[in-house]
């Protein structure tokens, strides 16, 4: 099993590169095999969500070449199953997005129910409830999803929660529909308003992406396109926590800094200083860093996604910080493996309540979940002493070469798969 060692207490600083959104490409992906043309998807993370979906592609029978480790070329001429199975769904949840590809484009598909990270319950009803205004049948067989419609047609679709899967299917299976169809409190992440755009470079129609209304008018066939995923807002999020945490300095390059507003705005008001250009951010934390309240929303609210990283600067902030999270019952695992290191958070429902500590103590902790882990390492790199991470894996599924970036502003990190390494960079840091 592999880990993360980390000696902490150095102050980061210096320029890291974002790469390509994860959540933006994996639906990407997905849609891209609703041509039988070839498309050429460029900025790719490489990243294991991304590489166990393009096996799920491959595995329908599409053609899948991989250019470099961040482009690939999809053709869906070749797709000869309209089945996904359990084993490529088990491990991403992402993967719910061949069902909107596969209808929209065959208007069949039958679709094991998703995994992902264990972060609350995660239905998909809403997902169902588009498919089936759009004309098609559902049914729930051995734990699969089979969607079926003998043609599909435009229609007036209400999303009674904002859903980024649920907005993103939905537009994916009305795009060869036959008519209009509006999605309305349809989502507002940057990533679907990527996929819109992508879409459209393969002939959609799609107007109204980042908004909550966005309208569709069904085409015949949709074509090829070379087309560049946006960065990943989570990804630079991170890394601003990192520098904030460690009272260091980076500049995150390759960002839209609009996406990046709300984190941004947190820091702000725990007393980091924000420099913003165009087309990167710089956060130093040079002072004390202040309680503050933040509640996860939908965009362009504060991102659930980033929740655990922000609990962890807040849990060395002086004063008392709460942490709403309003999107996912179950996001707040990781602040026992917290506690461990020092921090004082008591949960109460959906509120974490954090009275800041001076410093934390370096640990063995667990990731319990892709961005709980980060935070962990965040946390690590803040701390006293050695932190080791287990339970990398989850970690793994979103941050590319996470180490080695982080390595390059000045983190003291390894990935390690035995004690005696652990023992090895014990010794060499110390
Ligand atoms: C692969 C990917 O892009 N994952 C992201 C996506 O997940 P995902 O698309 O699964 O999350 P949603 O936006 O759909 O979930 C938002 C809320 O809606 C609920 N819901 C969702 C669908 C549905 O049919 N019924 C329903 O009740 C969920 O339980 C949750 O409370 O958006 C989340 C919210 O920004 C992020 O945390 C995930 O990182
Ligand atoms: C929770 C996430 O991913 P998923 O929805 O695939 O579990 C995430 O990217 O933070």
């Amino acid at each position: 099993m592999e880990q993360y060692v980390i000696k902490g207490g150095v102050p980061l600083s210096g320029e890291v590169e974002i790469g390509g959104a994860k959540n933006a490409a994996l639906a990407i992906l997905a849609a891209a095999i609703m041509t039988d043309e070839t498309v050429t998807i460029d900025n790719l993370p490489d990243v294991r969500d991304i590489n166990v979906l393009l096996d799920a592609i491959a595995g329908i029978g599409a053609k899948v070449e991989r250019i470099d480790s961040h482009t690939v070329k999809i053709n869906g001429s070749y797709i000869d199953c309209l089945c996904v199975d359990y084993d490529s769904m088990k491990k991403i949840r992402a993967s719910y997005y061949l069902l909107g590809a596969l209808l929209g484009k065959y208007k069949e598909a039958e679709v094991a129910l998703p995994g992902g990270c264990n972060i609350g319950s995660r239905p998909m009803d809403l997902h169902i409830k588009g498919f089936k205004a759009l004309g098609a049948s559902v049914e729930l067989r051995n734990g699969a999803v089979a969607v079926e419609a003998k043609e599909l047609v435009g229609t007036h679709i209400y999303l009674d929660k904002v859903s980024v899967g649920a907005t993103i299917n939905v537009m994916m299976a009305a795009v060869m529909a036959d008519g209009k169809t509006t999605i309305e409190n349809a989502a507002k992440e940057p990533h679907v308003v990527d996929v819109a755009n992508f879409l459209n470079s393969m002939g959609a129609n799609i107007r109204g992406a980042g908004t909550d209304v966005i309208r569709i008018v069904g085409v015949e066939s949709l074509h090829k396109t070379d087309y560049s995923v946006i960065p990943d807002q989570i990804e630079a999020g991170t890394f601003m926590f990192a520098a904030a945490a460690t009272h260091g300095d980076i500049l995150v390059k390759n960002v839209i800094p609009k996406h990046l507003e709300a984190t941004s705005a947190k820091l702000l008001e725990a007393g980091c200083r924000i420099e913003e250009f165009d087309d990167a951010v710089r956060v130093s934390a040079a002072g004390t860093l202040h309680n503050t309240q933040v509640t996860t929303l939908p965009y362009p609210g504060f991102p659930t996604d980033m929740q655990p990283q922000m609990a962890v600067v807040l849990g060395i902030a002086q004063g008392t910080s709460t942490v709403t999270e309003s999107i996912f019952e179950n996001r707040f695992k990781y602040v026992d493996e917290l506690t461990r290191m020092g921090a004082d958070i008591k949960v109460e429902s959906n509120v974490a309540i954090i009275n800041g500590v001076d410093h934390y103590m370096g640990a063995r902790v667990s990731a319990p979940d892709l961005r709980a882990g980060a935070a962990l390492v965040i946390a690590g790199l803040a701390a006293e002493g050695i932190t080791v991470i287990d339970d990398i894996h989850f970690i793994e599924r979103g941050y590319e070469e996470f180490p080695e970036k982080l390595s390059r502003v000045g983190a003291k990190i390894e990935k390690v798969s035995t004690e005696k390494e652990i023992q090895k960079f014990t010794l060499k840091v110390s």
